[in-house]
């Protein structure tokens, strides 16, 4: 029996991102993804999935304590985007986030960047691309997406 998995049959993993900014000069943080995760050492914002119950901004809370040892202030949804991977058809809440407590400490061996656009880290998640357009646009720069695609690895 062939089993077919399209977009429209598959269930959507819910997640909570954060684009934190930082005030003095409105850098954006970027994080490693870590070893033995799909995309390894890809470079995004940081966040996760939504556990059963959660909302996006107890997601992105909770996220962020374990990640990166901050507790963020009050964090709205900004955007909402879709990618399908390989992996996992992800749902993306993005919130922007201004206010945050605590030092930052990379609980999970990654790395951390602060960024202006064009970002320097690559490779960067694909799914992380209509947020970087968006930013981007807000800021009066161009976003194009071929200059992430070339540092995409082979
Ligand atoms: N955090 C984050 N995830 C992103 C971004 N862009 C993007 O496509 N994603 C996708 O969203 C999903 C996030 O899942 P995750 O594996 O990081 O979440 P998690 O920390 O809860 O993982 P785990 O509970 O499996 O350890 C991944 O499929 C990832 O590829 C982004 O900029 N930040």
């Amino acid at each position: 029996m062939t089993v077919e998995t399209t977009a429209s049959t598959r269930k959507h993993t819910e997640v909570a991102v954060g684009v934190l900014l930082r005030e003095s000069d409105g850098a954006l943080l970027l994080t490693s993804r870590p070893m033995g995760k799909p995309y390894a050492g890809f470079w995004e914002f940081p966040g996760g999935k939504l556990e059963a119950g959660e909302s996006v901004e107890q997601a992105l809370r909770r996220e962020l304590i374990e990640e990166l040892g901050v507790t963020i202030g009050a964090a709205h949804t900004w955007k909402v985007t879709e990618h399908d991977y390989p992996h996992a058809l992800v749902r993306l809440h993005w919130c922007k986030v201004t206010e945050w407590t605590g030092e930052f400490e990379m609980r999970e061996g990654q790395q951390m960047a602060w960024q202006q656009l064009p970002l320097q880290v690559h490779p960067v998640l694909p799914g992380a691309y209509p947020v970087l357009q968006w930013l981007s646009d807000e800021r009066g720069l161009v976003f194009d997406a071929a200059y992430y695609e070339a540092r995409q690895p082979a």
